[in-house]
């Protein structure tokens, strides 16, 4: 990766400056010239307490086997019965989540072929000139477009990576909003991009809507609530690229953090790099292609008057090869108001956090506040004009 300067960015007046000495550049983070550079800036070299460790054990993560679920006439059923092969996969994701909120889910019924797609589809946009990726330049306060590393938006403590975040209303096949995104920004000829995004994105929200039902079982809740309740979900869908770097133990790819989403269903490439912190230690979560990373963030621990908690993880690079993740993050309707169900709040587990939408929590997160460990409560706290 490079740093270089290019034409100011839109968010140049936040653009950290890189001094070669009396001359001020933006700082733009340009991975198409890679490791030509002996060291990297200081905006990306983290704290000596949030370093990566070297060779972190790896964490077994309970892995849930669907296919029963989805084939069983049950999972269509309402909440009348639920068979055994169910109940057994709300048993794992109550134990799960009671542990550190990450699981796996296999025979998920997505097709490898939907999934290889869309990580080809990312190697090429990635691959593509900087200056084609700023076509869809994120713009400050949007959680949408595309964004390397941030530069436009932090000034210290840079992730090592490259994002493209976009939209997914799930509205019945209504409209294709990924689709008309892609080919609205950057010309018909990315209807493929936008077909296999449209199409990837209402698999995640078909999936998470399953996954829904198996949490609201686990939680002792009517199995059809949390389902109905991300219903008409309004998603962010974002691609994680991860250049090589050259100085892999000083810098982070994503920094540590829970996510302030619902749920998020993630598919990494056969490269290592997920790490989770449980039992006051990192671990990492072995790569399983034919597997989806799952796990709990802010919103759902609130829905969930905090029974199920949120996870610290973070995503670490290397300096022989790229990294890819796809991330999709369940998100409710924007208005809907996020509170407990009545069935997790009695007189010894009073309301943990106060009523709030997902889009007053999407705003803080763009805004004023980056996301990290701590995200829910520092966002309670300015709810209730508390300092941070
Ligand atoms: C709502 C979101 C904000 C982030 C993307 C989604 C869910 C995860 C969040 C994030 C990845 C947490 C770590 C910090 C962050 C700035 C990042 O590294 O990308 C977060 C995302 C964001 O604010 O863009
Ligand atoms: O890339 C990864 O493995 C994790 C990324 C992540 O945690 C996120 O985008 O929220
Ligand atoms: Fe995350």
């Amino acid at each position: 990766m490079s740093v270089c300067c290019v034409t100011t960015s839109p968010e140049e007046e936040h653009t950290p400056k890189l001094d070669l000495g009396n001359v001020q550049t933006p700082l733009i983070f340009n991975p198409s010239v890679l490791n030509l550079q002996p060291n990297i800036p200081n905006q990306f070299i983290w704290p000596d307490d949030e370093k990566p460790c070297v060779d972190v054990p790896e964490l077994d993560v309970p892995l849930i086997d669907l296919r029963n679920f989805l084939s069983n006439s049950d999972s269509v059923s309402s909440s009348s019965s639920s068979s055994s092969s169910t109940l057994e996969a709300s048993r794992l994701i109550s134990e799960a989540c009671n542990k550190h909120g990450f699981f796996l889910v296999v025979n998920h019924g997505i097709s490898e072929e939907l999934i290889s797609d869309a990580h080809d589809y990312m190697a090429r946009f990635f691959d593509m000139p900087l200056s084609e990726k700023q076509r869809l330049l994120r713009k400050s306060g949007e959680s949408c477009g595309y964004a390397s590393s941030f530069t436009g938006r932090f000034s210290t403590k840079l992730p090592w990576k490259e994002t493209l975040s976009f939209r997914f209303c799930d509205d019945k096949g209504r409209s294709k909003i990924v689709q008309d995104y892609f080919c609205d920004a950057l010309g018909h000829g990315f209807e493929p991009f936008g077909k296999v995004y449209q199409e990837y994105c209402e698999a995640m929200s078909s999936l998470s809507l399953k996954i829904m039902e198996l949490l609201g079982l686990s939680l002792g809740v009517n199995r059809d609530y949390f389902r109905e309740f991300f219903e008409e979900n309004d998603s962010i869908m974002r691609l994680n690229y991860y250049p090589p770097c050259q100085k892999p133990d000083l810098t982070l790819g994503t920094g540590p953090h829970c996510d302030p989403t619902s749920l998020t269903i993630l598919h990494q490439d056969h490269v290592n790099g997920l790490q989770v912190f449980v039992e006051n230690q990192w671990r990492s979560i072995r790569p399983n292609p034919k597997a989806f990373v799952v796990n709990i963030g802010d919103t759902f621990m609130a829905l969930s008057n905090n029974r199920y908690k949120s996870c610290l993880h973070r995503a670490v690079v290397n300096s022989e090869s790229e990294r890819k993740s796809l991330a999709f993050f369940l998100c409710p309707k924007k208005d809907r108001l996020v509170k407990p169900p009545r069935e997790l709040l009695d007189s010894n587990t009073p309301r943990r956090y106060p009523d709030f939408t997902w889009s007053m929590l999407l705003e803080f997160t763009q805004k004023h506040y980056r996301a990290d460990m701590n995200t829910l409560q520092a966002f309670s706290d300015w709810l209730t004009n508390k300092p941070i």
